[in-house]
């Protein structure tokens, strides 16, 4: 409809009824918002956009550009086409007309990642889908709210904290090991190993390392398998499937959904969601939040008792929340004045790394022993000598970052974007032409081009850089040895190439079936 209908339109309006004149307004109201809608999908893009004229592929479909091609595809693999096509600047059309633009170049990164941080946040998108699982801690806040957070929780973090925690992984590491040699031992013919979901059984060793680590608290989720925390944490990342995100995406962009769907309200109608096609999987989602949370609750609770009694052995105590629940009563006993985590802010912190730190490491494993399970000479290397043990696990977060993919938007007139780490982790022009290959010898020769900061970003960098990173090497490291050292990967049938999920962490869409067999 035209702007001179519209006028004419209004003008037949003031001579009309009140009903005749109600249909008139609202008929203008809509004219209005579809040709706003339409200019905004369409023209934009295609006509006005100072970014048009940039390499990228087509604009694709009308309405969802290249949205489903990226939903539909394996984790950053068509915007690593792309890049191969087009270059290291790329403008890339999604849904409503959105446009990205992807740089490679450290020039770029080191601006949005480090020199201006604070105008490049996480977009609002991603932070309303990481505050309904992880609330609004480290992962979510921004701008000064962030700086303040960090501060407060960096020393948790630092490596004699970490180091003094390393023997709170031997417990589950050799329970899971004695779990795969009794499944192995059960067989008929034990010699042929058995084939069992890789996947699960680290999702379940790297769950209760971060309960003991973070909260001082042991879930045993090897032992146990109708845990509450495992079961809930098993739905929540079952749903991480691109069409389940892309649905999500488009519930929390209604004004006021994220909230909502953040309610205690919402909790208690979540059957209303089944109802519908596209809402169903809220529901899941909803109940495993719930229970996430309340165990959550009760694991604060104790780390807040705790630290009420006078003098005992909770001043001695390792775990992450127990140094930063004594770090916050010191700040509010000493009455400086300084940042104090809030109760709310204490129990986000607990929800961000239980979701940040365990299906993380638990994609990270299992992706590296696929890459071992494939190349047999590497796994026997690995098993014979401990150093090329740091060379491989970098040369497997390079190849199949568990995060593979972030987002940063301009907070000022700016051209700079997203931040595609697979993409950049296996950039030809920075890792030479068998960068798409498995080859941990790499590390020991890197390319001239290579540079520490950018050429790798399995954990990106600057100051929203994972703070989870040295303990998911220390912890990647001790699981990674005691599995090598005692038992040997294979594919688990001829032909298999296993999918990671498109959403937000690689997790491994069949659970990473795996042959295992005893060491001889
Ligand atoms: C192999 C394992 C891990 C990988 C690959 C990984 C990767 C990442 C990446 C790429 C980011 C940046 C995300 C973004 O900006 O969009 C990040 C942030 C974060 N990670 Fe990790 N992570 C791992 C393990 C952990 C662990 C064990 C913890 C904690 C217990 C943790 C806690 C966090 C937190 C709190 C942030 C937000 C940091 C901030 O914004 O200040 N991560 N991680």
């Amino acid at each position: 409809m035209s702007p001179v209908l519209i006028l004419r339109l209004a003008s037949q309006a003031a001579t009309q009824s009140p009903i005749h004149l109600f249909g008139s307004i609202s008929g203008i109201v809509i004219s209005v918002l579809f040709l706003r809608v339409f200019y905004n999908v369409y023209l934009y893009p295609r006509f006005r956009s100072p970014l048009r004229h940039l390499p990228g592929p087509p604009l694709g479909h009308p309405v969802y550009g290249q949205f489903l091609n990226i939903i539909n595809g394996e984790a950053g693999i068509p915007q690593r086409e792309w890049v191969k096509q087009f270059g290291p600047i790329v403008r890339v059309v999604g849904p409503i007309g959105i446009e990205r633009l992807m740089f490679l170049k450290p020039e770029a990164l080191q601006k949005v990642l480090i020199n201006d941080w604070v105008e490049y946040p996480r977009p609002a998108f991603m932070r309303k889908i990481l505050s309904s699982v992880t609330g609004n801690g480290l992962l979510t806040v921004t701008g000064n709210e962030h700086k303040q957070m960090r501060k407060a929780m960096n020393p948790a973090f630092s490596l004699p904290n970490l180091m003094a925690q390393s023997d709170m992984y031997y417990g589950p590491i050799e329970a899971l090991s004695n779990i795969l040699r009794t499944e192995i031992d059960a067989e008929k013919e034990p010699n042929n190993g058995k084939v069992l979901l890789m996947y699960e059984w680290l999702g379940k060793v790297t769950l209760d390392i971060i309960c003991e680590t973070a909260f001082g608290y042991q879930s045993d989720s090897l032992h146990n398998p109708r845990n509450e925390l495992a079961e809930a944490y098993e739905r929540l990342t079952s749903l991480q499937t691109g069409p389940n995100m892309a649905r999500f995406i488009a519930v929390i962009s209604v004004p006021g959904a994220s909230k909502l769907v953040e309610s205690e309200w919402a909790y208690n109608h979540r059957h209303w969601f089944e109802k519908f096609e596209h809402t169903r999987h809220l529901s899941s989602l909803l109940e495993s939040m719930h229970r996430i949370r309340n165990v959550s609750a009760a694991m604060l609770r104790e780390k807040m008792r705790d630290s009420i009694v006078p003098i005992s052995d909770s001043e001695t105590k390792r775990d992450i929340m127990s140094i930063l629940v004594r770090a916050r009563k010191a700040d509010l006993d000493s009455k400086a004045g300084g940042y104090a985590m809030s109760d709310e802010a204490m129990m986000d912190q607990v929800l961000t790394f239980l979701g940040a730190g365990h299906e993380t490491t638990a994609s990270g494993l299992a992706w590296t022993l696929w890459l071992l399970a494939k190349d047999l000479k590497s796994q026997q290397k690995l098993r014979e000598e401990v150093t090329p043990l740091v060379g491989l696990r970098d040369e497997s977060l390079r190849l199949m970052p568990p995060v593979p993919m972030t987002f940063r938007e301009a907070g000022k007139t700016d051209y700079i974007d997203g931040v595609l780490i697979r993409v950049i982790n296996t950039w030809k022009e920075l890792w030479g032409e068998d960068a798409e290959e498995f080859n941990p010898a790499r590390w020991l020769n890197l390319p001239p081009e290579y540079n520490s900061v950018f050429s790798s970003l399995s954990f990106l960098a600057g100051p929203h850089g994972c703070i989870g990173k040295t303990m998911a090497i220390v912890e990647m490291k001790a699981v990674l040895s005691a599995l090598i050292a005692n038992f040997e990967f294979e594919p688990a049938y001829a032909g298999q190439v296993p999918q990671p999920t498109a959403a937000v962490t690689m997790k491994p869409l069949d659970n990473m079936p795996l042959r295992v067999r005893r060491v001889k």
